[in-house]
């Protein structure tokens, strides 16, 4: 299987752990590591609803608090009509730990899929670097 098919598969099975009762529209992420490790996330919604989780941010806090800061590959899926589009809180979060050449995998449940990348995601991303003056 192919590192982009595995990747992708990965966020399929995490999708499965959504928490959804709000929205019933499961999200699942995996992302990978400098090591090759892959971290899953899926989409954690709260009473509260502001509170919820992305399941692309999901992904990257499980990566960055097990110390694993270098994000090679992010995969989404959800069920869209084309591949699932990352919000723009995630977008952000993405560019913070991924490089702007790092790839983005967008799919769906039909197995459609567009590779993009951090930059053509966000373009003029806001980075840690603009804080040093
Ligand atoms: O790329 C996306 C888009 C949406 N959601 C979640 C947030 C919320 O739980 C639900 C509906 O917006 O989907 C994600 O996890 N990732
Ligand atoms: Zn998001």
């Amino acid at each position: 299987m192919s590192k982009i098919n595995e990747l992708v598969n990965a966020a399929l099975k995490a999708r499965e752990n959504a928490y959804v009762p709000y929205s019933t529209f499961p999200v699942g992420a995996a992302v990978r590591v400098g090591s090759d490790r892959v971290y899953m996330g899926s989409n954690i919604e709260n009473a509260s609803y502001g509170l919820t989780n992305c399941a692309e941010r999901t992904a990257i806090f499980k990566a960055v608090s097990e110390g694993d800061k270098e994000i090679t590959e992010i995969a989404v899926v959800a069920d869209t009509e084309g591949p699932t589009a990352p919000c723009g809180a995630c977008r952000q979060v993405i560019s913070e730990f991924m490089p702007p050449e790092g790839r983005i995998v967008l799919s769906n449940t039909k197995g459609d899929i567009l590779e993009t990348t951090v930059s053509e995601l966000l373009p003029g991303a806001f980075k840690p670097e603009d804080l040093e003056t």
